[in-house]
C-alpha cells in the first residue's frame, strides 16, 4: 500500500463471497473508502443478475445489493491497478483446495496486504512463506452469518480481533501502518468492529477454544451449541476438550489465564441455540475446516508432548464424518482394502 492509496479509495478483492465474505464485502464498502471486487464461484449468476439478498443484523434488509465489481475466478492482477487488500474469506481445507494458489494470481508483491477472516489456528504461515514481500493480516471472526445461493442471513454482529501476523522480513512499523489501515476502513462505516490487538495468535488461540471444541462437537453429534450442551455434553466432552485446547496453548507459549473456559462457553449464551458454522457445512453437505480447526492444534499438542485424548477421538471421528462428506462429493472413494493397524 503506496502512501499515495490513502488519498483515493482502497482498491480490494475479496475472495469468496459466502456468509462472511459477502459482509465484509458491505462493511467495505458502506465506509466508503474502498471498491470491493467480490470473486465468487457457485453464486456469480445469480449474485450478476439478481444482486444479493441479505438480511443483517448490522445494516438492514439490502435487496439487490452488489459491491463494485463482481467476477466468477480470482483475477490476475494488472500492473495499473494492483490490489492494496486481497481478503480470503473461502474455507481452507486443504483435501481440496489450495489457498496459496487460489489467491496467487490476484497478489502483487511488495503491494498487496492479505488479510485471513477465517477460523483456525497457524493458518497464516504457509501464506508468509508463499509471499514473503507482503503483509499479512488475520482477523478470526465472531459473526454469525451464512449465505445460500445469494441470499445472506447476517444474525450475529460483525466483530473481530485484527492483529498482524508477523513476517520477519518486513518492517514492523509498516505492518502496523497496513493493519491500523485497514481496520479504519472495515470500520468506516462505524456499523462492523474489526478491535486492533497486539498478538493475534493468543486470540486466535482463544478461538480455537471455541472452534476446535464446539464446531467439531456439534459438526459429529449434528446437535446445536445449546443442545449439545442441555444434553449433558458440556461436562462431558466441552469443557473437558476446552482444557485440553487451553494444555496445547500454554505449552506454545500462550496462556489464556484461568477463566478462559468459562469466557469461551459463555461467548455463545446457552438461550442462544444456533448451529456452529461447521455444523452448518455438515448440513449443506460441504467438506469441513478438520485440519486448520483441529488437525494443527493437535499436531503441535504431538510436538510438544501435551496429551489430549478427548480432541484426539474427536478428531477421528471428525475424520470420517469428513471422509463421507468428501465422498458424497466425488472427491474420494470408498478404499477396496482395509487400511493397516498402524492408521489412525
Ligand atoms: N459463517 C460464519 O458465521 C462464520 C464463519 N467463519 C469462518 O469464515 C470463513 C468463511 O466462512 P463462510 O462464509 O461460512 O464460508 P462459506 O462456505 O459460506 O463461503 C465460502 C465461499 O467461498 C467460495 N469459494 C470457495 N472456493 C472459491 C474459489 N476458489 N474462488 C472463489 N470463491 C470460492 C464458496 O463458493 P462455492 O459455493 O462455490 O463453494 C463460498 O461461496 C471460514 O474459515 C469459516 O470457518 C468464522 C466465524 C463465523
Ligand atoms: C464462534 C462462531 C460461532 C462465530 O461467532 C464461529 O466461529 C463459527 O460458527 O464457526
Amino acid at each position: 500500500m503506496s502512501e499515495s492509496t490513502h488519498q483515493s479509495k482502497r482498491n480490494v478483492l475479496v475472495i469468496g463471497a459466502g456468509g462472511v465474505g459477502t459482509m465484509a464485502c458491505v462493511a467495505l464498502e458502506r465506509s466508503g473508502m474502498a471498491s470491493v471486487t467480490a470473486a465468487l464461484r457457485s453464486n456469480y449468476e445469480k449474485v450478476l443478475r439478481d444482486g444479493f439478498e441479505i438480511e443483517s443484523v448490522d445494516h438492514g434488509k439490502l435487496s439487490g445489493w452488489r459491491p463494485s465489481h463482481v467476477v466468477n475466478k480470482v483475477p490476475h492482477v494488472s500492473a495499473e491497478s494492483p490490489f492494496d487488500y486481497v481478503v480470503v474469506t473461502l474455507k481452507t481445507i486443504p483435501e481440496i483446495n489450495n489457498i496459496v494458489e487460489i489467491i496467487a494470481p490476484s497478489i502483487t508483491p511488495n503491494r498487496t496486504t492479505i488479510v485471513l477472516l477465517q477460523n483456525g489456528i497457524y493458518i497464516e504461515p504457509p501464506i508468509i512463506d508463499a509471499f514473503q514481500t507482503n503483509v499479512v493480516l488475520s482477523g478470526p471472526s465472531y459473526i454469525g452469518a451464512h449465505q445460500h445461493n445469494g441470499h445472506v442471513i447476517h444474525d450475529d454482529p460483525d466483530r473481530y480481533h485484527l492483529g498482524v501476523f508477523h513476517n520477519p522480513k518486513l518492517d514492523p512499523e509498516d505492518e502496523r501502518r497496513n493493519l491500523e489501515d485497514f481496520a479504519s476502513i472495515y470500520n468506516g462505516a462505524g456499523i462492523a468492529h474489526a478491535t486492533i490487538v497486539a498478538d493475534i495468535v493468543h486470540y486466535r488461540w482463544r478461538k480455537a477454544l471455541w472452534n476446535g471444541i464446539f464446531n467439531t462437537m456439534c459438526a459429529v453429534t449434528q446437535l446445536d451449541n445449546a443442545a449439545i450442551r442441555r444434553f449433558g455434553g458440556e461436562h462431558s466432552l466441552i469443557r473437558p476438550g476446552m482444557a485440553e485446547m487451553a494444555k496445547i496453548a500454554q505449552a506454545d507459549g500462550y496462556n489464556l489465564g484461568d477463566k478462559v473456559i468459562d469466557e469461551m462457553v459463555d461467548a455463545t449464551p446457552i438461550e442462544l441455540s444456533f448451529r456452529p458454522s461447521m455444523l452448518v457445512d455438515v448440513d449443506k453437505g460441504n467438506p469441513l475446516e478438520v485440519e486448520v480447526v483441529l488437525g494443527n492444534a493437535l499436531r503441535i499438542a504431538r510436538q510438544k508432548g501435551v496429551q489430549t485424548p478427548i480432541l484426539d477421538n474427536t478428531y477421528r471421528f471428525l475424520k470420517l464424518v469428513q471422509a463421507r462428506l468428501l465422498a458424497a462429493r466425488g472427491y474420494i472413494s470408498e478404499p477396496k482394502e482395509l487400511p493397516t493397524a498402524d492408521f489412525i
